[in-house]
């Protein structure tokens, strides 16, 4: 079930509910019905690029009703992002609002629209990068100050006027499509859609229409129905965006990955072992202290009261906040102390510095990070293993401003969060986002309670290895089991009827279960 109200999650960021959001900035929507499935191979690369549909066709010829049809007929796909030209109308001057609002400004040449801009916009989003694209007012006829946050689509639809004109863009989309209208039916939608949504009257939209509407769809819209693979009919469209939609989810079914058993099972040459120099793994492993060995006896007694688990964790959770601060690059800095003596000491030296925890057991460890670094900004990712195949779905993203503008994103240090890296794919599913965002590698450090010694960890290792990983302890093993609660009656064991997981042993157990429930 699709719908612009269930989409919350990817653009929530930015996402101001003022008035002056026209229909527009409603037009640019993410949805989704499921998590994405990874996107990269297990040297971290993406492998495979969003699918791209452009759709082109007159003012009010059915491209966003086409669009919306095309989710809707989609039905599965994990992230579908609609993306609409009209977004990237130029920022204007005083003199071309007035213009605008006496029906005397040109919005139908191709020059009004900055094509350089979309075309940018939508290669980050092909390619799995974010975009921070431009919110436009139709009532106001401008750029608004604020921008839109996209992410992690695996199917794009970008519909505008001009959407087949320019090369740099048709050079972008998988799929070209023309939707083609009879001039008086689109004048007539015209005419009711101004009037409703855009705060027009009859007369300006006829004068618009007249001046610059029918000619440039003459001179340039209409010619642009060369480049289509496919024309789909401005009404009565349904069997053509059955088509449109078939092909789509067959290119969907050819990119799909099995992941998480191939992190687990791939064979390892060096395993890391408890007595390994973990620092060749970039696995920084707290001192073994007889103090610390106590916090970890209480955390893994499964007798240990959820008062004590939650107290000892966010003790054990503050030793490796702190731990993980001494990775953090450092300058010198001088003060005065109260005796007035100047003092040389150390701040340091990162110009932004954020939290992510993978939820929900990341989640305890953002006590330990707060603690710490007290005004620390925290976001999270959800990433949760498919029940029918165990592949980790990224399903939620929250990020932290520094992290959602890439211009922030490459100077800032993340203390990546989650309670143990076992077969290691949500965090290889985590980093990617963030490298997706920009950050760099070596800016990362993973902060977790534990590591599984023949779990994921030199896959992980392998694909990144400036990542640093501070964990408090080394464990043996890593097993395939089934969640019992999700186990049919006398069946066995099928897809479908159960969720497999992979526990680490001896292991703390369900660590968020343990600290939430
Ligand atoms: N196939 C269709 N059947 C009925 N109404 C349609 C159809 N396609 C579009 N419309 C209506 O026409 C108007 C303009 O459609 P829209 O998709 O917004 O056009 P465009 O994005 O090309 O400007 C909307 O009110 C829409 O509901
Ligand atoms: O400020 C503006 C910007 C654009 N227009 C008109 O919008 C259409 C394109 O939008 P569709 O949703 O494809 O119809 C274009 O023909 C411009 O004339 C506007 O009136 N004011």
């Amino acid at each position: 079930m699709l719908g612009e109200e269930l989409p919350k999650l990817y653009d929530a960021e930015e996402h101001r509910s003022n008035s002056s959001q026209s229909f527009q900035a409603r037009k640019n929507i993410l949805l989704k019905t499921h998590g994405r499935p990874p996107w990269y191979d297990e040297d971290g690369l993406p492998v495979c690029d969003a699918f791209v549909i452009g759709i082109a066709g007159g003012s009010a010829s059915g491209k966003t009703h086409v669009a919306r049809q095309i989710v809707k007929s989609l039905g599965s796909v994990p992230t579908v992002v609609i993306l609409s030209q009209d977004s990237f109308y130029k920022y204007h001057t005083e003199e071309e609002i007035a213009l605008a609002h006496a029906n005397r400004f040109d919005f139908d040449h191709p020059d009004a629209l900055d094509m350089p801009m979309f075309a940018a916009c939508l290669a980050d989003l092909k390619a799995c990068r974010q975009s921070n694209i431009p919110v436009y007012s139709f009532a106001e006829h401008q750029r608004l100050d604020e921008t839109k946050y996209l992410y992690g689509a695996s199917v794009i639809i970008t519909e505008g006027i001009m959407a087949l004109h320019d090369p740099s863009l048709r050079a972008l989309y998988d799929l070209k499509v023309f939707v083609q209208c009879d001039s008086d039916l689109m004048l007539a939608r015209r005419i009711q859609r101004d009037v409703k949504e855009r705060g027009r009257s009859v007369e300006g939209v006829l004068e618009q229409y007249l001046r610059y509407v029918k000619p440039a769809f003459d001179n340039f819209v209409l010619p642009t129905s060369r480049y289509a693979d496919i024309v789909v009919p401005g009404s009565n469209n349904s069997v053509a965006i059955d088509l449109i939609s078939t092909h789509v989810r067959r290119q969907m079914n050819e990119r799909a990955r099995h992941f998480r058993k191939n992190m687990a099972c791939t064979s390892i040459d060096k395993c890391l072992k408890p007595n390994d120099n973990h620092e060749d793994w970039n696995v920084i492993v707290l001192p073994q202290t007889p103090q610390l060995k106590g916090i970890y006896t209480t955390l893994r007694n499964e007798k240990t009261s959820r008062q004590d688990f939650i107290f000892f964790v966010d003790r054990l959770a503050t030793f490796l906040a702190e731990k993980a601060m001494e990775l953090l690059p450092y300058r010198d800095k001088v003060i005065t102390t109260p005796t007035e003596t100047a003092y040389s000491g150390k701040e340091p030296d990162v110009k932004h510095i954020c939290g992510v925890s993978i939820i929900r057991s990341g989640g305890p460890l953002e006590k330990g990070l707060q603690r710490v670094l007290s005004d620390v900004a925290i976001g999270s990712l959800l990433v949760q293993s498919d029940a029918k195949t165990g592949e980790p779905l990224l399903l939620h993203v929250m990020l932290p401003k520094c992290i959602r503008h890439r211009r922030l994103a490459v100077d800032t240090w993340v203390f990546l969060l989650d309670a143990q890296i076992g077969t290691g794919a949500s965090a290889f599913m985590a980093i990617r986002t963030l490298l997706d965002h920009g950050v760099q590698q070596d800016h990362i450090i993973f902060v977790t309670f534990l590591v599984a010694h023949n779990g994921g960890i030199s896959v992980l290792h392998k694909a990144f290895p400036k990542v640093r990983i501070v964990c408090g302890a080394v464990d043996e093993g890593l097993r395939e089991t089934w969640l019992e609660h999700y186990h049919s009656e006398g069946e066995g064991h099928h897809y479908g009827d159960g969720r497999k997981v992979w526990i680490v042993e001896p292991g703390m157990g369900q660590i968020g279960d343990r600290y939430y429930l």
